[in-house]
């Protein structure tokens, strides 16, 4: 699945996208990690979306096919919860639900190099989100994941993200300081996001969350745009302190929480302000 013919990013209109989202409310079915789980899913419903953690093997390819949206996020992968995921990816394509996947850690090890391989090779995927260093790994080329941590800088992310939306057929979203939004011919730099969100463990789990929210309601190269701009904007707003004051990083976590709530249909975010096409 490739990204939609979008061709002018000023025709993005984040209020009329989150509105045909939040009128969807959009069942999402993650098979997610244990470190996160009640974030993603509380992120998931405060975008509008409801959220369902189904991941057993018995029922999740009928709780997939009645959902609208289906996150795969591979944080605590066990054999398991691969054949459950591939189950769940295989359902999603056969009902035409869209996936997002998020490979948590691949390039850390050869275990989760194969696993998000498998993912984004016999699933059609609509969104892989991952950090620079992630995507760094999953588009083949030499990266330095620590856990699941993107360690070093990757200057070419640009480039390195389209070609990893070229080889998947996928729209991959590179996150870390700077955002990049890339299907197979296009990146996008998103200027958006906060430096305290790097201090929460789970702000790329619940961007993909975001992501699987936006997908259900609108094309994958829009849904990443959109979802990846206004997920950034609530980082901001919390840590301007629009949701409250915090003293650190467990408060912070809270307050960024409130600002995804908080920002509906009628928030003052232009995205196309924060979208800026990247060119050679
Ligand atoms: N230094 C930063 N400045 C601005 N935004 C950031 C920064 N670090 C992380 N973010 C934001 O936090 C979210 C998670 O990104 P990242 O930390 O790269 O994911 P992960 O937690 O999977 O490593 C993204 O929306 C990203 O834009
Ligand atoms: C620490 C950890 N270990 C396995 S999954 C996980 C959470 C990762 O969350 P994020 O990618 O959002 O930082
Ligand atoms: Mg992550």
């Amino acid at each position: 699945m490739n990204g939609s013919d979008f061709d002018d990013i000023h025709d993005l209109d984040f209020h009329e996208l989150h509105s045909t989202v939040e009128a969807q409310t959009p069942l999402i079915n993650a098979l997610t990690n244990e470190v996160t789980v009640n974030d993603v899913a509380n992120c998931t419903l405060h975008w509008g979306g409801l959220p369902v953690m189904s991941d057993d093997t018995r029922e999740v390819a009928d709780m997939v096919s009645t959902a609208d949206g289906c996150l795969l996020n591979m944080g605590t992968v066990s054999e398991r919860g691969e054949e459950a995921m591939l189950k769940a990816g295989h359902a999603a394509n056969e009902a035409d639900v869209p996936v997002v996947v998020d490979p948590v850690g691949v390039g850390a090890t050869p275990t989760r190099s194969a696993v998000a391989d498998r993912l984004v090779t016999d699933l059609d995927v609509a969104i892989i989100n991952g950090n620079h260093a992630e995507i760094t790994a999953l588009a083949g080329e030499d990266a330095d994941v620590r856990g699941v941590e993107s360690i070093g800088e990757y200057a070419d992310i640009a480039e390195t993200a389209i070609a990893c939306a070229r080889r998947t057929d996928s729209v991959v979203v590179a996150s870390g300081e700077t955002d990049i939004v890339a299907d197979a011919e296009t990146a996008f730099e998103v200027d958006a996001g906060h430096p305290r969100m790097g201090t929460v463990v789970g702000t790329g789990c619940m961007l993909g969350a975001t992501l699987a929210v936006f997908a259900a309601g609108v094309d994958p190269l829009r849904a990443a745009l959109a979802g990846t701009a206004a997920y950034g904007f609530a980082g901001e707003q919390a840590a301007a302190g629009e949701y409250g004051d915090f003293d650190g990083p467990a408060s912070y976590k809270i307050a960024f929480l409130d600002a995804v709530a908080g920002t509906d249909a009628e928030a003052e975010l232009d995205v196309t302000d924060r979208i800026r096409e990247v060119t050679n």
